[in-house]
């Protein structure tokens, strides 16, 4: 019989306090209590406050990169204080600390970045000169190569407080993640869904991992039920290609793995920081193909990259 949780003792699950955050908490919750017949009561949710979230005034690349918004609830997960906890893989560093795992993943959302604008619907629209806020390294990179006539400027914050400052015309264009959107019942703040092949999602985007203790077989239990198979074996490649180029986040990287007739297709592409240069390439393999196919495909591309690519700038 699968061990269930104490009913005195709800599960603790732990997430971030945004509204996203607690979208996703939400999901899992719900997974969780439908495919064990829980009530949910049985389940608790913690909000843990992270140095992401605390920090709002700097550039992510000053204060630190990837793990600023995991790392409290990882040590909360290790503490005992929580039971499980729901990331954005998007967000997870590629190695979790010692003692924890991530080994169930929720059906994908949109991978797609979405363009959002008062005044244009689409980046081709967008006027030389336009004013376009982003702070993520990636999507400044792929939009500064293919429209190097914009101007950058970062633009950091939750969804409600990016839509905000579009109000205020701080920039007139940003993107966000269409799986963010979706999951607040916000698809429609999109004015366009850009298409993978125009614009290359990050690693992991719209994908929902729970972390647990290693040795929580009742975590680990409870967690199988929920587990989707295919988002496993995309976010097993694409993590796999990030883990070869850099987990480091001050990197522009971008990478998509779909399932094609049972076949798995990765696509990467890494780029200067300025949008000066950017080198792509694909792999195509079995579906539990994709820890080679990511480390292979990450190593055709530093070879083209050649030394001091990401370099100088
Ligand atoms: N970097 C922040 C972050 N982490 C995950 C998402 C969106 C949801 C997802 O990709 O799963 C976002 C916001 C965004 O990129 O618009």
């Amino acid at each position: 019989m699968t061990q269930m949780p104490d009913p005195t003792r709800p599960l603790k699950i732990g997430t971030r306090g945004s509204m996203l955050a607690l979208a996703q908490a939400h999901e899992t919750r719900d997974r969780l209590a439908a495919a064990h017949g829980l009530p949910g009561e049985a389940f608790d949710i913690v909000v843990i406050k992270t140095t992401g979230d605390r920090i709002t005034d700097r550039p992510l690349k000053e204060i630190g990169g990837k793990g600023l918004f995991t790392r409290e609830i990882e040590d909360a997960l290790l503490a005992g204080q929580i039971d499980i906890a729901v990331h954005s893989m998007k967000d997870m560093p590629t190695l979790q600390p010692e003692g924890l795992v991530i080994d169930c993943l929720l059906p994908r959302e949109d991978v797609r970045d979405a363009f959002v604008s008062p005044h244009f619907a689409s980046i081709p629209e967008l006027p030389a000169g336009t004013v376009v806020g982003t702070s993520s390294l990636r999507r400044r990179a792929q939009l500064a190569h293919r429209r190097p006539d914009l101007r950058l400027v970062e633009f950091r914050g939750n969804v409600q407080t990016r839509l905000k400052k579009l109000d205020e015309g701080v920039a007139a264009a940003t993107f966000l993640a269409m799986a963010g959107l979706s999951r607040l019942g916000m698809r429609e703040v999109a004015r366009d869904a850009i298409d993978p092949a125009e614009m290359l999602p990050a690693v992991a985007q719209g994908a929902i991992g729970v972390e647990r203790r290693q040795g929580d077989i009742m975590a680990a239990s409870l967690l199988a039920a929920i587990h989707h198979v295919d988002t496993g074996y995309r976010i097993a490649a694409e993590r796999a290609f990030l883990t070869r180029l850099d987990g480091s986040c001050q990197t522009p990287i971008a990478g998509l793995a779909e399932i094609r007739k049972n076949r798995l297709l990765l696509r990467g592409e890494i780029l200067r920081p300025d949008g000066s240069a950017a080198i792509s390439g694909h792999r195509e393999g079995g579906l539990d193909e994709g820890a080679s196919m990511g480390a292979d495909l990450a190593e055709e591309l530093l070879g083209r990259a050649g030394e001091g690519f990401f370099d100088g700038v």
